[in-house]
């Protein structure tokens, strides 16, 4: 143990992205005691975690949960991977560093449901509390079309920096924010505003001065590590919350049990036990702690303290899809990356420890759009076709199903909106059948020879809720997560849709230009043409998780399938609140690594009573 301190004012279960924000702003006051529970290590000075372009050595390795859900029934049984962070940072250290905000219209819809006061205007200024964005050079920012993140990069002062990959040598990022203008679909303002479609270059959150990963780890933890009201105890798995019933109206949460080097300990809270153990885990030490669905606690040997049949459930994801084209001579691509050519990977080292620059440098994502489904602009019957089925979907298999069905339709009329967010990968990406990324690597596909760019799409808003459950009273045992993706039909619709956009854009303008006419693809079906129903079937066997998961301890009126209240605190006991992305109760248009930062700084100043 690192002291022999017993007991905290806080105990916060899980030092990830949410968990180590909180950890950094509520001991803050030296007065407070703050104690961090991690199951992982220590990275950082781990370069799988701090070189952005080493991030998929990191997945499958034992930095990560390698988490993988059942067999997808609507995906042709496919089993997609789960991957979250098991270390300090959590999922900040291991992600893909993309930084895209939420859209306003999606957070309002947070607080239409039941939220009060958690709507775009009281979380935007978080923004500007969590990162700091540095502007490329000019004649790069010129070359970017890059007019928009100047008032962002002026107000932003938070510890996460962020950067822009891309560079004037890499003609991608410009031709596909030119070709997606000359489809119709300009930016409509800064990605930062809340209020945007069309297409920009990315901004990764990697510290522009080191070309490493910014994380919370970095950024939250390791600048205020000495401080002695803090302890982090590392290695050490949570078995359950401690739950007493001490004579009061409710339960109380009094204490954590958990286990390092084999030894059982329990710290004790005199305040408060947060749970930020992600989308995944977070659902699954409740469960193990007694609070849940009985039935599901009874067939796992649990004695039920609290029963809440929502714990676990409304989990949500961004399923993504895409197509790689095969690029034209001489365009230069990550596949000799990919493919782990010795002479290449040498290269690509030496340019990152001697200059700071090359593949190394980034994580690959360079660009990025947020487009409504063009099929709708003109196609007015097939769009109020949409509609009128999302009338009859109104009955879903979770509650907040009404809210998530007239959150989408109101985005569907609203040409300011996307439904599907874009994202240009310099590399073949192939991810028909299982997707789990075990320990052989990222991938795990033979590569595809050639050089190609892959165009992929994420569903913005899907309406499909899957579950993750403890099967066992084990800790240590993995739950059971099944997003059951396309299971709304809608979903499937829509991201068919998109993905047939996809050759309209690799055929069209500056960008269009990079491909050959007739070139390779990904996939035998991956040459879609007009064909929805063809799309459809590419969409069902060649679609994986976009790793966004959240939800599964909604933040919602209770009887709307609510396992928190506005402040985050669990219905029905006292002393327990969580904070991670398990509380999104609608997935918003966004990467959520961005929300789950704004949403812990926001729970750290309510927790301190000053929101
Ligand atoms: C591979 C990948 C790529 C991604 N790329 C992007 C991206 O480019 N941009 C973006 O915006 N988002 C991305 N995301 C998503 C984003 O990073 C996550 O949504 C976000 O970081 C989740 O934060 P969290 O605090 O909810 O959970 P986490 O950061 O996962 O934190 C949970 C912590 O709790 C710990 N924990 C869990 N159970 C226990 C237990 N029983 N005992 C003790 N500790 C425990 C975990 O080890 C972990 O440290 C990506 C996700 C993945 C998996």
């Amino acid at each position: 143990m690192a002291d022999q301190r017993k007991s905290f004012d806080y105990i916060i279960i899980g030092g990830g992205t949410a968990g180590l924000v909180l950890a950094n702003r509520l001991s803050e006051d030296a007065s407070t005691t703050v104690a961090v529970i991690e199951a992982g290590g220590d990275p950082s000075t781990d370069p799988r975690v701090i070189v952005p372009g080493f991030v998929a050595t990191a997945l499958g390795s034992e930095l990560d949960w390698g988490f993988g859900t059942v067999p997808q029934k609507q995906m042709n049984n496919n089993r997609l991977g789960a991957a979250a962070g098991k270390m300090l940072g959590g999922t900040s250290s291991i992600n893909f560093t993309a930084l895209l905000p939420p859209s306003a219209s999606d957070i309002d819809a947070w607080e239409k449901l039941g939220n009060d006061d958690w709507n775009w205007k009281t979380l935007s200024p978080y923004l500007e509390k969590v990162f700091s964005l540095t502007l490329p050079d000019e004649a790069t920012a010129e070359h970017l079309h890059l007019t928009w993140p100047h008032e962002f990069a002026k107000g932003g002062k938070g510890p996460v920096k962020a950067s822009f990959p891309a560079s004037r040598e890499d003609p991608m990022p410009r031709a596909l924010v030119e070709t997606v203008e000359q489809l119709g679909f300009p930016l409509t303002a800064s990605p930062f505003s809340g209020h945007s479609t069309g297409a920009f270059g990315g901004i990764l959150t990697i510290d522009p001065a080191t070309r490493t990963r910014s994380s919370s780890l970095t950024a939250y933890y390791q600048p205020v590590a000495s401080r002695t009201n803090l302890e982090v105890f590392t290695d050490s798995m949570v078995e359950k919350i401690v739950i007493e019933n001490n004579g009061e109206d409710e339960p109380v949460a009094t204490g954590v049990k958990f286990s390092r080097g084999g030894m059982s300990h329990v710290l004790h809270a005199t305040k408060e036990v947060i749970l930020s153990a992600g989308a995944f885990n977070s659902p699954k030490v409740l469960e193990l702690s007694g609070i849940g669905d009985p039935k599901i606690l009874h067939a796992a040997g649990i004695d039920v303290k609290l029963a809440n049949p929502f714990v676990g459930t409304n989990l949500q994801d961004h399923i993504v899809c895409g197509i790689s084209f095969e690029a034209v001579d001489g365009l230069s691509t990550m596949d000799n990356m990919m493919r782990k050519d010795p002479e290449v990977l040498g290269k690509a080292m030496e340019m990152y420890q001697q200059h700071k620059t090359g593949p190394f440098s980034t994580t690959g994502v360079t660009s990025f759009a947020y487009l409504p489904t063009a099929d709708f602009k003109e196609d007015t019957n097939a769009l109020n076709f949409m509609l009128d089925q999302l009338k009859f979907s109104s009955v879903g298999n979770h509650p907040l199903h009404t809210a998530r069905t007239e959150n989408l339709a109101k985005i569907l009329t609203n040409a300011d909106e996307g439904t599907g967010q874009y994202m240009l990968f310099p590399a073949h990406s192939q991810y028909d059948g299982d997707t789990i990324i075990g320990p052989e690597g990222f991938g795990g596909k033979p590569p595809l020879e050639g050089n190609y760019v892959s165009v992929l799409v994420g569903l913005s808003h899907p309406l499909s809720t899957g579950t993750c459950h403890i099967t066992s009273s084990d800790s240590k045992e993995p739950p059971e997560i099944d997003h059951q993706y396309y299971s709304n039909e809608l979903d499937l619709e829509l991201q068919a849709r998109h993905v047939r956009y996809l050759q309209k854009i690799a055929t069209t303008g500056p960008f269009g230009a990079l491909f050959k006419p007739e070139g390779r693809r990904n996939h035998p079906d991956a040459f879609i043409g007009d064909d929805l129903e063809k799309a459809k079937k590419f969409v069902r066997e060649s679609s994986t998780s976009n790793w966004h998961s959240v939800g599964t301890c909604a933040m919602a009126p209770k009887e709307k399938g609510g396992v928190v209240d506005s402040k985050m605190r669990v219905y029905g006991v006292k002393g327990l609140r969580v904070v991670d992305a398990s509380i999104f109760p609608l997935v918003p248009q966004s990467n959520t690594q961005s929300l789950v930062y704004m949403v812990a700084e926001r729970a750290g100043d309510i927790i301190r009573g000053k929101a």
